[in-house]
């Protein structure tokens, strides 16, 4: 079977794949299980933070107005009357140079105006003196001063993190509402792939490409859905995705997608019925992935071959599913960097290469993690990042500016930053 096959430029599938993405709808879930999710509503906050006004320090609560005319010659003593531990309160009425001993996070009594820290006192029998004046407000948090009610505190399309976890539970949000996770089968074809447990054979290779996929999915807080090897066997395969189809809503093949004889999934989305986004895209590696859709249901055809496959997720699963969640910012941040090993092939396509990013003299560094061509895998466990050059450059050398798609980190970004 000869294919038309007409690359597009990098962008422009991501573009296609985006346009695909839909929502699965919504569910609420414990608060403390939605780690990584994304919200689907905006959430208010219930009570003012901090919630009453309190001491942010360890020491003693006074009347400002006790403390005037304190200095290093002329210090100002006070009368400890009661001690405030956080959790309890006081209604007593101060008297001129009366104090309470209070601690933080406990509520400042309403005749005290200030909190002298206990390293800013020389304590006595009954108390304390000063070496200067302290003004309202000092070492106080004020009630509000962080958000009052009703102030939205973490947004619609936020992917939660352990701080809007935080927030939840500061305001009382036992259950949030979140998108619906898709739910994503993984399944790695090709007649010579072993299990990891097997003993290698002549001709053979471990499947590394479901783990690797399994935990960049989980990377991104979502479970996936492991199929069993499957081999180069038309009939087989064909049963295998349309099983899977009826299973989930977006099925992650590796292997078989390029022109080879037992290459298969191209004729298998030609007799599904699948819609075809792509199956060429102008870049290095990964230039075989092939994205198709049938009845919304996504099935991401990445390439064989492990680097091209680690990174054919990372630019194109990656954000799709995100944005199945409606999250507001799908993508892994694209920045600045600085190459410090030359990299001298031609780029004709956008090349990614997984790279090894640092931070040095206040910038970015990076360098490519080591062997790298599209069949190498330690290379990507030395990576924590891509390097993204893009087509139609010549060689590249120590000290050039290049740009790095950070795909190790979990907070993501509302463009897609490749160029
Ligand atoms: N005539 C052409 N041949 C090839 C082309 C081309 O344009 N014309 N493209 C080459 C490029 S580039 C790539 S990339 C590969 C893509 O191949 P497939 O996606 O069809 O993948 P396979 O043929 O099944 O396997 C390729 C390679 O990867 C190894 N592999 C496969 N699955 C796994 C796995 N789960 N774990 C580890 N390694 C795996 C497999 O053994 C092969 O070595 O096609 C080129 N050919
Ligand atoms: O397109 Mo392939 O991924 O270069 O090895
Ligand atoms: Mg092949």
């Amino acid at each position: 079977m000869t294919l038309n096959r007409t690359p597009i430029h990098v962008n422009d599938a991501v573009t296609k794949v985006m346009a695909e993405s839909k929502t699965l709808g919504l569910e609420k879930i414990p608060f403390d299980q939605s780690n990584g999710r994304v919200l689907a509503v905006d959430l208010t906050a219930t009570s003012d933070v901090p919630l009453f006004t309190k001491s942010a320090m360890d020491g003693f609560a006074v009347n400002s107005k006790d403390t005037a005319g304190a200095s290093k010659d002329n210090r100002v003593a006070f009368k400890v009357v009661e001690e405030v531990p956080a959790g309890a309160t006081s209604d007593y009425e101060l008297k001129e140079n009366e104090a309470f001993r209070i601690m933080t996070g406990a509520e400042i009594p309403k005749s005290a105006d200030t909190v002298i820290m206990f390293e800013q006192t020389k304590e006595t029998d009954h108390g304390f003196t000063i070496r200067r004046e302290f003004k309202e407000n000092e070492n106080i948090a004020l009630k509000g001063e962080e958000c009052k009610v009703g102030d939205v505190i973490v947004e619609k399309g936020t992917t939660i993190n352990p701080g809007a976890v935080a927030t939840f539970a500061t305001f009382g949000y036992t259950e949030v509402e979140v998108y619906k996770q898709p739910v994503v089968g993984v399944l790695s074809t090709g007649t010579e792939l072993l299990d990891v447990g097997d003993e290698l054979e002549r001709g053979k290779i471990r499947n590394s490409n479901t783990p690797m996929i399994m935990a960049q999915l989980d990377r991104m807080g979502i479970q996936g859905k492991h199929y069993k090897l499957q081999t180069d066997d038309f009939d087989i395969l064909y049963q295998r995705i349309e099983e899977m189809l009826s299973e989930v809503d977006a099925i992650i093949t590796t292997g078989g997608v390029s022109v080879g004889d037992y290459d298969l999934l191209p004729k298998i989305y030609e007799k599904l019925g699948a819609e075809v986004l792509f199956n060429k895209v102008a870049m290095r590696p990964g230039s075989v992935t092939t994205v198709s859709v049938l009845d919304g249901t996504f099935l991401f055809g990445l390439s064989g071959n492990p680097s091209a496959c680690y990174s054919g997720f990372e630019l194109f699963v990656r954000p799709a599913l995100n944005l199945m969640q409606d999250a507001v910012r799908p993508f892994a941040p694209v920045v600045d960097a600085i190459l410090v090993e030359d990299f001298t092939k031609p780029n004709p396509f956008s090349r990614f290469i997984r790279a090894e990013l640092f931070f040095e003299e206040g910038k970015i560094k990076a360098r490519p993690s080591g062997f790298n061509k599209s069949n190498a895998v330690t290379s990507i466990a030395k990576s924590n990042g891509v390097i993204v050059l893009p087509g139609g450059t010549r060689g590249f050398t120590s000290g050039d500016a290049i740009k790095v798609m950070l795909t190790d980190v979990t907070t993501g970004t509302d463009t897609f930053g490749v160029e």
